[in-house]
Parts: structure tokens; sequence; C-alpha cells
């Protein structure tokens, strides 16, 4: 008989364990308003109570707060919208994951656009500087300011934390930066040129729902793990954007994109990275409650948002 305590066992976080939820109410990485409340939903639909079922310690006091930037004071950056905004979101972001990474804790930040990802694998990587990225989503989110067609920050974070592309003054504090060896794509379906490109020239290792549909989401794991972490070893910062699975699945979100992950195959993915016992920080990221053609697709954007994470976090299917 495995009890919570046995199964819940991980290489890096002392016991009991502790999740701090760090609820990032923020949509100027992109256009779409309403991503700012995801997290306020994953909140109410009862995130917290639900992870301390599973015997984690929760903290949560209440959700970020972030300066605001006139508009009129943060004009673009080349193509980049809300430039500034973007960074000091971000950088404050790193700092609180940081803090909750060295205080032991195991950050788990609730989006909110992919543009906070700079801020939340920063603030591991100053806790844990060998840590690699399990990067869970539909886009590469690897464009620079020069080959970005949106402007929208959320699809370049990863360039950020990479060290790509031009040196904007702005984003100075992005470090230490990420190793592309350390980076693991899962479920790209739409990747654009320029993005395609960094991805050859910087032999970043993507798993596209090509070679999900070729292998099956079994040993595509296995394979991501075995890049990334071949010793099982290495602290695991998972960063799960919700477009990543199918829009069947998870409608509410900004920028879907048709032919993703199914409802197990998200799941999977979560289990296998806890299975591991290398989870460090996770993040769940571009849930908006504002999108969906109805009030079910919401509920049920925001209840994926929640499973997501449960099982990020131990909560294995029944019988095992
Ligand atoms: N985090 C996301 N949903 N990113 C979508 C990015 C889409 C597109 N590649 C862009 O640069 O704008
Ligand atoms: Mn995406
Ligand atoms: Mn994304």
């Amino acid at each position: 008989m495995t009890t919570a305590t046995e199964s819940s066992a991980s290489r890096f976080l002392p016991n009991p364990k502790t999740v701090a939820i760090v609820g990032c109410p923020f949509r100027g990485g992109q256009s779409k308003e309403g991503v700012d409340h995801g997290p306020i939903h994953l909140v109410q639909a009862g995130l917290p109570e639900q992870l301390a079922g599973l015997g984690w310690n929760v903290h949560f006091d209440s959700h970020h707060q972030f300066e605001e930037i006139d508009e009129k004071d943060d004009p673009p950056i080349g193509k980049m919208k809300n430039p500034r905004l973007v960074s000091r979101v971000c950088e404050a972001v790193a700092s609180t994951v940081g803090d909750h990474a060295k205080q032991g804790r195991l950050p788990l930040t609730l989006g909110g656009d992919h543009s906070l990802a700079m801020g939340t694998i920063s603030g591991t990587l100053r806790r844990y500087p060998d840590a690699c990225v399990i990067w869970v989503d539909a886009h590469a989110d690897i464009n620079t300011s020069e080959t970005t067609d949106s402007g929208n920050i959320h699809g370049m974070p990863v360039s950020f934390l990479l060290g790509l592309g031009p040196k904007i003054a702005q984003f100075d504090w992005v470090r230490p930066i990420l190793q592309a060896h350390r980076l693991v794509y899962i479920g790209l379906r739409d990747v654009d040129v320029g993005e395609k490109r960094i991805l050859k020239e910087n032999g970043i290792k993507a798993f596209s729902m090509h070679e999900v549909d070729k292998w099956g989401i079994g040993r595509i794991v296995e394979m991501a793990l075995d890049h990334v972490n071949p010793k099982r070893d290495l602290p695991i910062h998972l960063s799960f954007d919700v477009d990543a699975l199918d829009p069947t699945v998870a409608p509410s979100t900004g920028t879907p994109v048709r032919g993703g992950l199914t409802f197990r195959e998200g799941h999977y993915i979560c289990e296998a990275v806890y299975e591991t016992g290398c989870l460090v920080a996770l993040d769940i990221m571009e849930v908006n409650p504002s999108l969906g053609t109805n009030e079910e697709a919401v509920k049920q954007t925001v209840a994926v948002g929640c499973s997501l994470a449960r099982s990020a976090l131990g909560n294995l299917p029944p019988c095992l």
C-alpha cells in the first residue's frame, strides 16, 4: 500500500512539501482582454483546497499586485508592445518565484499570459542554476524583437531566456540565462518561420504534434526527459500553456490551434514529470475566462487548468 507521503517523494523539496501559488493577473504580453482573470478563476474554482487535499502545504495570500505603466509612457520598442511593462512585471515575478524556491517551496504560477515565464524561469534558475525546462505549448514562444510579426511579447519569452536576439536595455535583468540543451518542447504545431530557423540554429529539441502522433505520449515524455534530464537528477521547471491542449479540451484561451493534445495526453505529461521527483516549479498559463463560446467552455478550461496542476503535484490516477 502506497501512502500519500511515500508517493510524494521529491528529490529537491523538503518534507512536508509546500506549494506557493503565485497568481499573476497580467495580460500585457498580448492584446486580448480577459487573460488577467485566469488566475482569479483558477483560485476561485478551488485550486488551493484541491492541492491541500493532495497533502501539500499551500501558501497563498493574494494575487500578485503589479505596477501599472501608462500606455503613452510605454511606446513599442521596434515591434515589441508594452516592453517596459512586461519587463518590470516579469522582473517582479522572477524575484517572487526565486524567493519561494529559495525558501524550499514549489512555486506554482498561474497566468496570465505566457510572457510571465520570462520571470518564472528566471526565478527558478536563481535557486536551481542547472534546472531544465519542459515547455508544453502549441507555440514555441521564441520570436525575437526582430522576428516577431505580432509584437506580442507572450510569443517571445524563450528568446529572452536563452539570450537570443538583439540586446534590449530594458530586459537586461534577465539572468542567468537558460542553455539551449536544457530546454525541450512538447505539443508544437503553430511555429512561425523565423522561430523555425531559431530552433534549428540553436539545436533546440522540439516534439511537435506530429511526433506525439507518431510515438505516443509515453515515449515522447521519455525522449523529452532523456534529452534535458538524462539521469533524472536535474530540477525541472514545467511551463504549461493550456493552448497545447486541443481547443475542444481547453477552448478559453487567446491563441487556440486545432490538432492539440488530448485531455489525457496533457495530464500524462504532468503525471510523468511528477513521477520523476524532480519538479521544482510549475506554470499554468493562458487561461482566458473571457473567451470561449459559452459559460460551459470557460468552466471546462478553468477545470482543466486545475486538474493539470493537480496531476503535476501528485494526483496520479486512482489505481497507481
Ligand atoms: N503564449 C502564446 N499563446 N503565444 C502565441 C504566440 C503566437 C505567435 N507566434 C506570436 O509570436 O505572436
Ligand atoms: Mn501557446
Ligand atoms: Mn505559450
